[in-house]
């Protein structure tokens, strides 16, 4: 038996392919994802209701198990917002916004929270699985090949996501933080969950 037949495969439902190569890398070995394109609709409300939702609809759609994942960016001056309306406020705003968003106040820190949700299937109840990474909001540096990265340098580091290796960036990630939980959890069940 080839060790490909060996690891345990997921359907990431996902259309982010810089998700989906991080989740990838991150997974690399212990499990093989397999990725599906499906728009699911974004919710409104809280990042843990969010993902339970967007998981259940995945569930839904593929008729089997499923991984989905949700990203917030949460500024703390802002109690947490924009949190998982941060896709928008990128598009609409852009790195300079976001920053400016943060002007008039002293407090420039930000998390990063990532939750993964794992679905069995239909009528299912997900899973829940979440990383954090504390950082704070700064003018934009590095590349700006994936969303907020360039605008946020995680503490204990003065390079922002964008700016630093790609295995930096996962060692301390909010997703790497939150995939480690979900490892964990795969670890402790029979193959066929
Ligand atoms: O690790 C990251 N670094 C930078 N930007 C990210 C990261 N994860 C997600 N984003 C961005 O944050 C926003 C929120 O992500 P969401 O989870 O709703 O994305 P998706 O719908 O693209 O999968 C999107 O604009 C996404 O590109
Ligand atoms: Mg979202």
């Amino acid at each position: 038996m080839s060790t490909t037949q060996l690891l345990r495969t997921l359907t990431f439902v996902t259309g982010n392919k810089n998700k989906l190569a991080e989740v990838r890398a991150s997974l690399d070995g212990v499990i093989d994802v397999i990725a599906v394109d499906i728009d699911l609709p974004e919710l409104q409300g809280e990042p843990g209701s969010i993902a339970e939702e967007k998981c259940r609809m995945a569930a839904q759609q593929v008729n089997g198990p499923v991984i989905i994942e949700d990203t917030c960016l949460c500024f703390n001056a802002l109690d947490g917002l924009p949190g998982p309306y941060i896709k928008w406020f990128l598009k609409k705003l852009g790195h300079d916004g976001l920053n400016r968003m943060l002007a008039g106040f002293e407090d420039k820190s930000a998390y990063a929270l990532c939750t993964f949700a794992y679905c069995r299937g239909p009528n299912e109840q997900p899973i829940l699985f979440e990383g954090r990474c504390p950082g704070r909001i700064v003018p934009a540096r590095g590349p700006p090949n994936f969303g907020w990265d360039p605008i946020f340098e995680p503490t204990g580091y003065n390079e922002t996501f964008a700016e630093m290796a790609l295995a930096t960036k996962l060692d301390i990630s909010h997703r790497s933080r939150a995939l480690t939980a979900l490892k964990q959890y795969f670890a402790g069940q029979p193959m066929d969950h």
